[in-house]
């Protein structure tokens, strides 16, 4: 029998490094170029001289903001953290939500890269996230989890009736975009 289910949610996991993010630039710009709006952010490693100094939140339209900063790096210690980092929450949400805003107009795709724990210390991103996954609106999402089980929330994600997951290894992360693009596309069309 032929697997009809319509899809909503575009879900890529993986190792950490193992190249997600790369994958999710790409289908943004396959789906720009074909005149799909696109609002969401993206998350990036920052490195100096090679030593992981933390991680930036960068919006769709290149605004960039810290989501997080070695501890040692910051002058007020962060009142969350996760391993080494403390998490800059209010520079996050000033980049992250206003790119996440309702938009029941238009077929809209939501990218959101990621949705982590890090991100979760955040109370109205993770509820901006609960609403996105759990209401009945016309936008798309392409996003990211963490490969192993965590908050409730991503596990909903995770195992949603309306998403389809993939998992992005060193094997096949040069090939998995086709697919990933292709099963978007067929959606969308047909909504
Ligand atoms: N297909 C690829 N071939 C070679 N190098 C790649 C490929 N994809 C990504 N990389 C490199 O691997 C590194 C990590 O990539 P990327 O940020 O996309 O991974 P990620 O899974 O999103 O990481 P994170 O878990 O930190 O969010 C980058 O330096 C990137 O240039």
């Amino acid at each position: 029998m032929n697997d009809t289910k319509k899809l909503k949610y575009f879900v890529l996991t993986g190792d950490p490094g193992v190249g997600k993010t790369t994958i999710i630039k790409r289908i943004c710009e396959c789906l720009q170029g074909k005149g799909v709006k696109t609002s969401g952010i993206y998350t990036e490693e920052v490195r100096t001289n090679g030593i992981r100094e933390g991680f930036d939140v960068i919006s769709l339209n290149g605004v960039k903001g810290r989501l997080a900063r070695d501890q040692r790096l910051l002058s007020t210690p962060a009142k969350y953290k996760v391993g080494k980092y403390g998490v800059l929450i209010q520079e996050f949400e000033n980049i992250a939500l206003p790119t996440l805003q309702k938009d029941e107009d238009c077929k809209l795709c939501l990218v959101i890269d990621e949705i982590g724990k890090m991100e979760f210390y955040s109370i109205p991103f993770k509820n901006r996230i609960k609403e996105i996954f759990t209401n009945n609106s016309n936008n798309f999402v392409i996003a990211t989890i963490p490969i192993r089980n965590s908050d409730p929330l991503i596990e909903l994600i995770r195992h949603h009736n309306e998403a389809k997951v993939w998992v992005v290894t060193r094997g096949n992360r040069n090939i998995i975009y086709e697919d990933i693009v292709k099963e978007i596309f067929c959606n969308i069309l047909s909504n």
